[in-house]
């Protein structure tokens, strides 16, 4: 599953631009949210993750991260509410972390960074499939939690044992009946802007909703995310850490908070 890019000085996102100019474009993401500056928005209405767990179908080393899929046919895996007009259906979930606990996510919070930052896709269901929505600029809606050190998280527990099973890139298998609301926290306060995948091909087409509330993930549990391979078996094995994108540039776009 090589796509040509990756985290390393030879084709990390310094290097991204070269073949993905969007990578300068108007709204990209990450960012850095200063909540002093992000605006109190009373029309966001409250977040509505409605998630069923027989829609779990598999998880997979994807190369740059690994991800949980879902059966994605019908709306029984949903987000409505805050910023979003209309419905967006779960697709998958994915995680970006560092390799030490003082780097890894991707979003900061006023220069803040967590160890670990998990992200749940959702798609407009406007568009007739992921693939049309994923280049519009309403088709995709992410859900952004920071994980913080802490007690060891035992709604992590499924996903990070089903690691050893997934080590190098391109393998996968399958993991059913998941919740995915059980991994955001008990606040869904969020900060939302208007923003753009982190990795190629960096499409200026997600709806950002990063929620203010961490959730806990232990050293213990971290090591499990770095006991991932970045390559293939029979390559030569490189710890799959680090893989997370810099903040990128506000250029004019104005951040808004669903809370006072
Ligand atoms: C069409 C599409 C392609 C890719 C690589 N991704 C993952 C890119 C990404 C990871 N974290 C934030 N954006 C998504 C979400 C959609
Ligand atoms: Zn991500």
């Amino acid at each position: 599953m090589s796509h040509g890019w990756g985290y390393g000085p030879a084709d990390g996102p310094d290097k991204w631009a070269e073949n993905f100019p969007v990578a300068n474009g108007p709204r990209q993401s990450p960012i850095n949210i200063v909540t002093k500056e992000a605006q109190y928005d009373p029309s966001l209405k409250p977040l509505k993750p409605r998630y069923d767990p027989s829609n779990a179908k598999g998880i997979l080393n994807n190369g740059h991260s690994f991800q949980v899929d879902f059966v994605d046919d019908t709306d029984s895996s949903v987000l409505t509410g805050g910023p979003l007009s209309g419905t967006y259906r779960l697709r998958q979930f994915h995680f970006h972390w560092g390799a030490s606990d003082d780097r890894g996510s991707e979003h900061y919070v006023n220069g803040i960074k967590f160890p670990c930052e998990l992200h749940l896709v959702h798609w407009n269901t406007k568009y007739p499939s992921f693939g049309e929505a994923a280049d519009k600029p309403d088709g995709l809606a992410v859900i952004g939690v920071f994980l913080k050190i802490g007690a060891a998280n035992p709604r992590l527990q499924k996903v990070l044992d089903a690691l050893d099973s997934i080590k190098t890139k391109g393998k996968q298998t399958t993991f059913s009946n998941f919740d995915a609301k059980t991994l955001l926290p008990a606040s869904l306060d969020h900060w939302t802007y208007e923003g753009s995948l982190t990795t190629p091909p960096l499409l200026e087409s997600v709806t950002w909703i990063v929620l203010k509330e961490p959730i806990s993930v232990s050293p213990a549990q971290m090591a499990k995310f770095r006991s991932l391979l970045f390559t293939g078996d029979g390559e030569t094995p490189c710890c799959m850490v680090d893989n997370f994108r810099p903040p990128q540039l506000l250029k004019g776009r104005h951040v808004r908070a669903s809370f006072k």
